[in-house]
């Protein structure tokens, strides 16, 4: 197995014309933790990756493997596992494919049952990647990672289409090559789909970090908050501004600033308002990463920690390799 080395982003910008979709982005992901990268579509998640891979140029900065950019890396594959944009040709077997890979960079076929059996595969392998569901092909991709036995894994929404099973496969896949000291970047637009399976996070939004840490970290910036609302919003209003009290307009009342929900409560009885609702915000981590990605928290009560608004995972698109095959600079827009 090749060593971890740290990933390593630095002042990286990439503009698309007049879109920036990265903006001045700086972080270093360390081997031997599994790194979540996160934030909403559109976010410039896979930019940053493609940036890192050598599939776009960067417009600014630097994204390498411990100094050395990808296209540098005297053996790639040995160095970098990185699953990326979907590629499979249906009519291959997933042995013919691995296959195929293993031998265009020169390693040993004797790799490929390995790889299959290590992602539950080797009973499938002589099926056609056609037939394949989209959890199979989750795990033909990061068989693709594997076959180098590299020390850092780069993986584009490795999660996403999984079922219930697959997904507790995957976290004890990813955890295991953390814990043998290889560094794994995992992207994800979705915190739930993730938090089981990281130990740090790294979030943007609009191409720009926001927070670097660990899991637990982020939970200790959500604070809980409390729901109020009234027949009468424009008195509860009046009420909550008398006592000083912030507050967002929801869709079922009033998200204020205030953790004790008895303040909020004393605030309206001295204003003679009369109340519909009066909770407490359930804090939790769905809800500070909502926040930091500047998205309306959900503010039903006690349902801040389950999935997130408008995400359908049917939706996004699934990673795999390979990441070798397209000239630099392919993607951009001029
Ligand atoms: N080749 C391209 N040409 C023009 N604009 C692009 C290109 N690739 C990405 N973008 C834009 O850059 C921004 C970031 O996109 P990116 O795909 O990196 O986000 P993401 O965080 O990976 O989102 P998702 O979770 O939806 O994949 C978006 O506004 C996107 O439309």
């Amino acid at each position: 197995m090749a060593d971890g080395i740290p990933i390593e982003i630095t002042g990286l910008s990439k503009h698309f014309g007049a879109v920036t979709a990265v903006d001045d982005l700086s972080f270093t992901v360390e081997p031997g933790r599994v790194t979540g990268f996160l934030g909403p579509n559109g976010a410039g998640k896979t930019t940053t990756l493609r940036v890192l891979l050598g599939l776009v140029r960067a417009s600014s900065g630097t994204a390498t493997f411990g100094g050395t950019p990808y296209h540098a890396l005297p053996r790639p594959l040995e160095t970098v596992g990185a699953a990326l944009d979907a590629n499979f040709h249906p009519g291959r077997t997933a042995r013919n494919h691995l296959r195929v890979y293993a031998t265009a960079a020169g390693l040993p076929s004797a790799r490929v049952p390995v790889v299959l059996e290590q992602v539950g595969l080797a009973e499938f392998a002589e099926r056609r990647v056609g037939g394949y569901s989209l959890g199979m092909r989750q795990r033909l991709a990061l068989a693709y990672t594997l076959l180098g036995d590299p020390g850092v894994f780069v993986l584009d929404e490795p999660i996403n289409g999984l079922d219930p099973e697959g997904i507790r496969w995957i976290r004890v896949f990813l955890q295991t090559l953390a814990r043998e000291g290889r560094t794994v970047l995992v992207s994800s637009h979705l915190l739930s789909e993730v938090q089981q399976s990281v130990d740090e996070v790294v979030i943007i939004s609009r191409g720009r970090l926001v927070k670097r840490g660990t899991l637990a970290s982020l939970e200790l910036d959500s604070a809980p908050r409390t729901i109020v609302d009234s027949p009468d919003r424009t008195a509860l209003a009046t009420a909550l501004d008398s006592a000083g009290l912030e507050y967002d307009a929801g869709r079922s009342g009033f998200i204020v600033d205030e953790p004790d929900p008895g303040r909020v409560g004393h605030a309206a009885f001295v204003g003679g308002v009369e109340l519909s609702a009066l909770h407490r915000l359930k804090s939790g981590l769905e809800e500070s990463f909502l926040s930091l990605v500047g998205e309306a928290p959900d503010e039903s009560p006690g349902d801040a920690s389950n999935g997130s608004p408008g995400d359908d995972p049917a939706e996004a698109p699934a990673a795999a390799p390979p990441v070798d095959e397209a000239p630099a600079g392919e993607e951009d827009a001029r």
